[in-house]
């Protein structure tokens, strides 16, 4: 079998991951850790999606599929600014080899705003959960298309111990069947296939009555407008995450507050 786009990230982050854990300050990051006090994510999320559109707004520079997205890309005013156009979270890259994320990105923009923060990234072992709470994360996500079933368990039941929410990540039924009793405090579905990078919102909508009911319902990538959500919403899901549509334009505030404003009819 050909290696796909998620093999080779996934083996460039196993890497790099061995490698930080190897030279890491443990006693410092735990000290880290316990001075951020986790704001609750899927709550936020919740909270926006009674009176409102939940967007889960994302920090991201680049990525493997898109090239350069973002060039001047600024993280802490950048938080600052979608906080205030009314995002109920924001979604901050962290890897640095395929997004140009990083863990200073997501502290800067933790502590630029006080709206809960996802640290998104390829999770694959428990170490990274330390390092998203030491640098002032709310959830982590967990990608089932990268992880085994144990895998999924240990980092799930890590973050939990951590007081971090899990935003569990799916692309088809096979994927999700094997995380519906993960009872994570929110499931995705990604439109993009990880491996192809192939976008169809035709994935989300199909998907969103099979996920657990008890859990915050998510549709990520390739949201571009008031319609896109409309629709996404009109099957189920509670909160949308937006990235490219929001980092093309020089001020993301703009795109942000016409995706929340209602769609008004013509007819
Ligand atoms: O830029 P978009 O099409 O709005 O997509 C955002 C987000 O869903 C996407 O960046 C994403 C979804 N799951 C991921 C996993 C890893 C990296 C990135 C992602």
């Amino acid at each position: 079998m050909s290696s796909t786009h998620l093999d080779n990230i996934l083996s460039h982050t196993r890497i790099v991951v061995a490698e930080r854990k190897q030279s890491a300050n443990l006693a410092e990051l735990e000290r880290a850790a316990a001075k951020h006090t986790p704001r609750g994510f899927a709550s936020a999320l919740l909270r926006a999606s009674t009176d409102g559109v939940a967007v889960i707004a994302e920090l991201k520079k680049a990525s493997p599929s898109k090239g350069m997205i973002r060039p001047d890309f600024d993280a802490a005013p950048l938080a600052t600014t979608l906080a205030a156009a009314g995002a109920a979270c924001l979604s901050v890259l962290t890897d640095e080899k395929f997004f140009l994320g990083s863990l200073d990105n997501l502290r800067a923009a933790s502590a630029a705003c006080n709206i809960p923060c996802l640290r998104k990234d390829f999770m694959v072992d428990t170490f990274q959960v330390l390092e998203a709470r030491a640098n002032h994360a709310d959830a982590i996500l967990l990608i089932a298309a990268a992880l085994t079933d144990g895998e999924l368990r240990t980092l799930r039941n890590a973050a939990r111990s951590m007081h971090l929410d899990v935003l569990c990540e799916v692309h088809n039924e096979d994927e999700l069947h094997r995380v519906l009793d993960l009872d994570c405090e929110a499931f995705g579905v990604n439109s993009r296939n990880l491996k192809t990078f192939e976008v169809s919102l035709d994935v989300a909508e199909s998907m969103c009555a099979q996920l657990p009911g008890n859990a915050v319902r998510v549709a990520e990538s390739g949201i571009h407008t008031p319609a896109d959500i409309e629709r996404l919403k009109a099957v189920g899901y509670n909160a949308f995450l937006v990235g490219e549509s929001l980092m093309r334009q020089p001020d993301p505030a703009v795109p942000l507050r016409a995706l929340l404003s209602p769609v008004v009819a013509v007819n």
